[in-house]
């Protein structure tokens, strides 16, 4: 599907670099969450995710992250409630994570770093006919950031791992079917932070409701250690260079309020 944000990958240095500021950025993302700046807000209601794991088709390898895409030419796969006023599509997920298990996620809570993070992307299928409409609104994305730490074995997350060697360069595409990301959430669906925010990486747009879930998931090291083993170069290049650390920098929050869904 369209939303695997294929043209993004031109506007990204080769490896991993800091992609180009935003000019004028009020709303960057990531950020930090600090527990003190953080304000309870009693109106935000339960998240609601509807996945169908039919609409599950592969999974690729675009040279900065894997992605897990979905169909979503149809109301199958949706997410609703907490902060958002209408209903969005789940388009892909992806990771970020670190060449160890000191650092790697994008958001920090209070500072803390996560060895990795997973972003389950949505798009605003209410307002808009196409991803590539909705990421160049204010309304137009909503994504469930979800921290992992290193602990026991991930069972669900398991299917993905074993089909990993198979995407191992940049640009290889394997399919890859029935997999319900619902696997992949926590049990405390009702802890949140949420901030309006953008891409984190090119074109950077500041079109993303972030949903920063408070409870991380556990992953073994091992599973972790497959991440590191994937590469952002293509098989044709001499120099292979390992897929770690593909984060962007922690972004100035700029006056934004971030909301908790819990006190
Ligand atoms: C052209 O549209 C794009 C480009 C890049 C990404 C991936 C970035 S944005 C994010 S969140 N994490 C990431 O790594 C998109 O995902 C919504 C959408
Ligand atoms: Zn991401």
């Amino acid at each position: 599907s369209a939303c695997s944000s294929r043209f993004v990958r031109s506007q990204l240095h080769p490896m991993w670099q800091e992609p180009l500021e935003m000019p004028g950025g009020e709303r960057q993302s990531p950020i930090d969450i600090s527990l003190q700046k953080s304000v309870f807000d009693p109106n935000l209601k339960p998240l609601v995710t509807q996945y169908d794991p039919r609409t599950c088709q592969q999974v690729w390898n675009n040279g900065y992250s894997f992605l897990v895409e979905y169909d979503d030419t149809t109301d199958k796969s949706t997410l609703r409630g907490g902060p958002l006023e209408d209903q969005f599509r789940l388009c892909q997920f992806h990771f970020h994570w670190g060449e160890n298990n000191t650092w790697g996620s994008e958001h920090t809570v209070d500072r803390h770093l996560y060895p990795a993070e997973l972003h389950l992307v949505h798009w605003n299928a209410d307002k808009y006919a196409l991803f590539e409409e909705a990421i160049m609104e204010e309304n137009g994305l909503a994504v469930i950031g979800v921290f992992l730490k290193v602990g026991k074995r991930h069972e669900g997350l398991q299917k993905l791992v074993d089909a990993l060697p198979a995407v191992r360069h940049k640009d290889s595409v394997v399919e890859f079917t029935k997999f319900d990301p619902s696997c992949l959430l926590p049990e405390s669906m009702n802890e949140y932070w949420t901030y309006a925010g953008s891409l984190t990486t090119p074109p950077l747009t500041e079109a993303v409701t972030w949903i920063i879930l408070k409870q991380a998931i556990e992953v073994s090291h091992e599973q972790l250690a497959v991440f590191r083993s994937l590469l952002f170069t293509s098989a044709e290049e001499e120099v292979q260079k390992s897929m770690v650390n593909n984060f962007r920098v922690q972004q100035p929050l700029k006056g934004r309020t971030i909301r908790s869904s819990f006190s």
